[in-house]
C-alpha cells in the first residue's frame, strides 16, 4: 500500500485561528508564510524549505485582497520551488465576486480577471458560500480545480444550539437559497424580504405579513457583511413590525469601516459570524467543514 503523500497548511500572517482550527480538525501539520515588508513598499516572501513531494494549501481569507493576493501568488511559486507536488488555497471568504458584470463601457469585470489570476497560479481553491449570484458555478470563471462549500449546516446547528423558536428572515432574495437551507436542516418557519438598494449605502426593504410569528426569535441571515446597511435595514424593519430584537449571522463579516456600529446602532439582540474573516462577532467555525473536503483535494 503506498503511504498518503504528506500535506502542509500554511498561514498566511492573521489567519492562524482558522489555519489552527483547520489544523487540528484534520491532522495536517501547519507552519507559516512570512511576510517581510523593504522600505520601498515591495515585499519578500518566506515559505519552509522542506516541501518537497508535499500538497501545500496556503490559508488566507480573501478579504482585503490586493496584496494578499499577490502575496499568495509569490508564496504558491516558491512552494513549487522547494517542490511541491500541489499547490491550494483555503480561502473562505472569496474576493471579487460581486463585480460579476460590465455596468458601464470600459468598467472591468473583475470577478472574471481576478480568477484568471488566482487560477494561473494554483492548483485548486476551497471557498465557502462565494457570491455566486449572475454566474452558477466557479467553474465558469476559474480554471484551477475550484470548490465551494455552504457554511449553512454550522449556520443551523447553531441556531438550533443557541436560539429558541427561531423565525428564519432573509433580507433580500439573493438570501432565500441560504434561508431555505437552514430552514430544511432545522424545521423553522421562515420569511424572506425584498430589498432595493438606492445607492452604495441607501438599502429600502419591505417585509411581508409576520403577525401569527410573534412569538418567535426574528433569525437574520445573510452571506456578506460589508457595510451592514443591508442588515441594519433589515433590523430595523423586524423591529418596526413589532417583532423581537433579531439575531444577526453572517457567514463573510468584512465589516467594513463604520458597518459594526451601524449595524449594533439599528438593535439586534446579537451578532454572530463565520470565523471565515477574522473578527470579534466569529462564533461559528468552519474547520471542520474545511478540514473534511481537503484530502479529497490534496490526494489527486
Ligand atoms: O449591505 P452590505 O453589507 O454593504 O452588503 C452585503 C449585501 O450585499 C449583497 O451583495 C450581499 O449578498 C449582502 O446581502
Amino acid at each position: 500500500m503506498t503511504e498518503p503523500k504528506p500535506t502542509v497548511l500554511l498561514a498566511y500572517p492573521g489567519q492562524r485561528a482558522l489555519a489552527e482550527s483547520l489544523a487540528r480538525h484534520s491532522g495536517y501539520a501547519l507552519a507559516e508564510i512570512k511576510v517581510h515588508h523593504f522600505p520601498d513598499g515591495e515585499a519578500k516572501l518566506m515559505v519552509p524549505a522542506e516541501l518537497a513531494d508535499c500538497c501545500v494549501v496556503l490559508v488566507c481569507s480573501l478579504d482585503q485582497p490586493d496584496a494578499k493576493t499577490l502575496h499568495l501568488l509569490f508564496a504558491a511559486d516558491a512552494a513549487r520551488d522547494m517542490g511541491a507536488r500541489r499547490v491550494g488555497l483555503v480561502a473562505p471568504y472569496l474576493a471579487y465576486m460581486r463585480q460579476d458584470v460590465r455596468f458601464a463601457p470600459g468598467e472591468a469585470i473583475s470577478s472574471r480577471s481576478y480568477a484568471r489570476l488566482l487560477s494561473s497560479g494554483l492548483d485548486f481553491l476551497l471557498t465557502v458560500d462565494p457570491h455566486l449570484h449572475r454566474y452558477h458555478s466557479l467553474s465558469e470563471i476559474y480554471t484551477c480545480q475550484a470548490v465551494h462549500l455552504s457554511a449553512m449546516p454550522a449556520l443551523a446547528d447553531w441556531i438550533r444550539r443557541e436560539v429558541a423558536q427561531p423565525l428564519l428572515i432573509g433580507p433580500d432574495a439573493e438570501s432565500a437559497q441560504w434561508i431555505e437551507a437552514v430552514a430544511a436542516r432545522i424545521g423553522a418557519p421562515f420569511r424572506v424580504l425584498e430589498k432595493v438598494r438606492h445607492g452604495d449605502k441607501d438599502v429600502r426593504i419591505s417585509l411581508p405579513d409576520v403577525a401569527a410569528l410573534r412569538a418567535h426569535t426574528p433569525v437574520l441571515i445573510d452571506d456578506i457583511l460589508s457595510t451592514a446597511r443591508t442588515m441594519a435595514t433589515a433590523v430595523q424593519q423586524v423591529r418596526a413590525v413589532g417583532l423581537a430584537a433579531p439575531v444577526c449571522l453572517g457567514v463573510h463579516p468584512i465589516f467594513a469601516g463604520d458597518a459594526l456600529a451601524v449595524l449594533a446602532a439599528s438593535g439586534p439582540a446579537r451578532i454572530a459570524s463565520c470565523n471565515s474573516i477574522p473578527h470579534p462577532s466569529n462564533q461559528i467555525d468552519l474547520g471542520p467543514l474545511l478540514a473534511e473536503a481537503l484530502p479529497a483535494l490534496c490526494q489527486t
